[in-house]
């Protein structure tokens, strides 16, 4: 798979440490997610490496070449902050100033204005929008110039719920036409629904780095009931299938080490003389796993 960006070591302190030895890659065509709550080091790492913020150590690539320079620059939509437009022109008249900027023929200003279902207001003054539609131009604005890779800075920051989704709808639209995609956000949720990699920043620290997928990649849990607790303990303990085996307000907790359906389970415990009342099979939330993995970094 193609690397985008590779970054190695990346560390940046100003009076205190913002980011803290941080290494991961970029491969093309996937969705990676920078999560972490407020002051975590997110908009540092993307300042960095856009060229905003001098690192205080570390390096990275982009597209195979050390750093960033201006031709890189090119190949990057960015929206780390709400874009200045002239409130008292039309989206598309904005867009054509920008295009001039960029070098970008003014033939593909309809095309990113369609991206963002924005362009049957593109006649519409910018000072009429709302913030979703303001935030929306903005994207518009960053893939003008066709960019291989978008980056975005918490982009459903403000909106409302139905904004939220139509954003999250236009970045999965986005990715799925091959653009990769680095977006920061505090929120879980928002990581989850959009993103196949994530990065998980805390105090500036990368705690996880991998896909989304692996990250709630845990077998899960079994909740069972029986009138023989005791008897129920010992035959789960016997199985060897689970990693611990608790009890926990009258229901034994199995964790799930070796896979198997809830209807094997059933059979087996029959066989060694167990009868159940209750029996299903679960699986935590990656918001769940997500807080275990901020908790096992504190200790
Ligand atoms: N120019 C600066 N001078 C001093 N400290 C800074 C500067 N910029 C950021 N910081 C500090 O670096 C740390 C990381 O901030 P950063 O803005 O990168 O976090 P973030 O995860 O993007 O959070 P937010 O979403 O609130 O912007 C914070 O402690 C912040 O106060």
């Amino acid at each position: 798979m193609e690397k985008i960006l590779e970054v190695k070591n990346l560390t940046k302190r100003f009076k205190q440490i913002a980011v803290n030895n941080i290494s991961f890659d970029v491969e093309k065509g996937n969705v990676y997610g920078l999560l972490g709550p407020n002051g975590s080091g997110k908009s540092t790492t993307f300042g960095m490496l856009l060229s905003t913020i001098n690192p205080t150590s570390g390096s990275w690539k982009w597209f195979g070449k050390d750093g960033t320079d201006t031709d890189t620059l090119k190949r990057i939509g960015a929206i780390i902050e709400q874009p200045n437009f002239y409130p008292y022109l039309s989206a598309e008249k904005n867009l054509e100033i920008v295009a001039t900027i960029k070098g970008a023929p003014n033939s593909r200003i309809d095309k990113v204005l369609e991206t963002v279902n924005l362009l049957a207001r593109k006649k519409d003054a910018f000072s009429t929008y709302s913030l979703g539609m303001k935030q929306r131009l903005a994207i518009a604005s960053a893939l003008l110039a066709n960019p291989e890779v978008l980056i975005l800075d918490e982009p459903t920051n403000g909106l409302d719920p139905e904004g939220i989704i139509q954003i999250r709808d236009i970045i999965n639209s986005i990715a799925k036409s091959g653009t990769t995609i680095i977006v920061a956000s505090h929120l879980l949720d928002e990581i989850e629904k959009i993103c196949s990699h994530v990065i998980v920043l805390k105090h500036g620290t990368a705690i996880y780095s991998g896909s989304v997928d692996a990250m709630s990649n845990t077998k899960g849990f079994f909740e069972l009931r029986s009138d023989d607790k005791t008897l129920l303990i010992s035959a789960l303990n016997g199985l060897n299938l689970f990693s611990s085996v608790k009890e926990k307000d009258q229901i034994v907790i199995a964790q799930i080490s070796e896979d198997i359906s809830a209807s094997e389970l059933n059979k087996k415990l029959f066989e060694k003389g167990v009868f159940l009342s209750h029996l299903t099979k679960k699986k935590e939330s990656l918001e769940t796993q997500f807080l275990e993995l901020v908790k096992q970094s504190n200790s």
